[in-house]
C-alpha cells in the first residue's frame, strides 16, 4: 500500500481547519510538514508552534521534513508539537548517528533526507536504523519546482539496498511529483509520495482521488 503525503506548504493557512478536513475526508492519512530555517534553505516556512496548531485539527500522521541546520537542537520541540516522524537532512547534521538516536529516544519515527546532488552509497550504514529515506527530486526550499529525473536512479539504488537490509523501509520522494509522473517514481521504488502544488492547485478532492487511484493500483 503506497502512501500520499500532501505537502502543507501549498495549503491555504487561512482555512487550515476546513482544508485539513477535506484531506481527511478524501482518505489522506499523512500530512507532510516542510520546516525551513532560511539558512539550510533560502526560505522560511513555519516551526513547532504552527505544527501544534495543525495538530489540533487532525489526527493524521505528521511527516515532518526538517530543512534546518543541526535539527538535533529542536527534537523535543517537535515532539511536543505532535510530530510523528522527523526526517533530517544528511547535509544538515554534524553527527547523523547522534541525531537519529535522539529522534528515536524522543519517541518518534526517524527519516533521512538526501538532496538531489548527494549520492546515496553511505546509506548502507544507516538504512537498518531508520524508518524512512527521503529522496529529494528538487533542490529543497520551494514548492512548485520541476521534477529532477536523477531521483529515479537514486530511488532504484535505495530500493535495492532496502531489499537487502531493511525490507520494511519507507522510501519517500519529494518535489515536482504530479499525477503524470507518479507512476515513474513508484516503479523506481518509492512507496511514499509527497505532492504539494499538484494536490492543492485546483480541485483538491479530484487531485487526491487521481493520486490515490495510481497509488493503490
Ligand atoms: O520539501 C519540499 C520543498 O523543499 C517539498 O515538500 C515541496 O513543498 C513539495 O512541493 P511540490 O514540489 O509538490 O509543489
Ligand atoms: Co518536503
Amino acid at each position: 500500500m503506497n502512501i500520499l503525503s500532501p505537502s502543507l506548504l501549498s495549503i491555504d493557512f487561512n482555512h487550515i481547519e476546513r482544508n485539513a478536513k477535506v484531506l481527511d475526508e478524501a482518505g489522506v492519512k499523512w500530512f507532510h510538514l516542510d520546516v525551513m530555517d532560511g539558512t539550510f534553505v533560502r526560505n522560511i516556512s513555519f516551526g513547532p508552534p504552527v505544527i501544534k496548531c495543525i495538530r489540533k485539527v487532525t489526527d493524521s500522521f505528521f511527516d515532518v521534513h526538517l530543512m534546518i541546520n543541526e535539527p538535533i537542537r529542536y527534537i523535543d520541540a517537535f515532539a511536543d508539537a505532535g510530530a510523528d516522524m522527523l526526517t533530517v537532512h544528511y547535509e544538515a547534521c554534524k553527527d547523523l548517528q547522534e541525531t537519529i538516536d535522539a529522534v528515536k529516544a524522543a519517541g518518534m519515527k526517524v527519516g533521512i533526507a538526501v538532496n538531489p546532488e548527494t549520492p546515496v552509497h553511505w546509506l548502507e550504514y544507516y538504512i537498518n536504523q531508520v524508518d524512512m529515506v527521503l529522496i529529494m527530486s528538487v533542490n529543497p526550499g520551494f514548492g512548485g519546482q520541476k521534477f529532477m529525473p536523477i531521483a529515479l536512479t537514486k530511488l532504484q539504488e535505495v530500493k535495492a539496498l532496502a531489499e537487502e537490509r531493511n525490507p520494511e523501509l519507507l522510501i519517500e520522494v519529494d518535489g515536482g511529483i504530479t499525477v503524470d509522473n507518479v507512476q515513474d517514481v513508484l516503479d523506481a521504488g518509492a512507496n511514499v509520495v509527497v505532492a504539494g502544488s499538484a494536490v492543492f492547485k485546483g480541485d483538491k478532492k479530484a487531485n487526491i482521488a487521481a493520486f490515490m487511484e495510481k497509488l493503490n493500483a
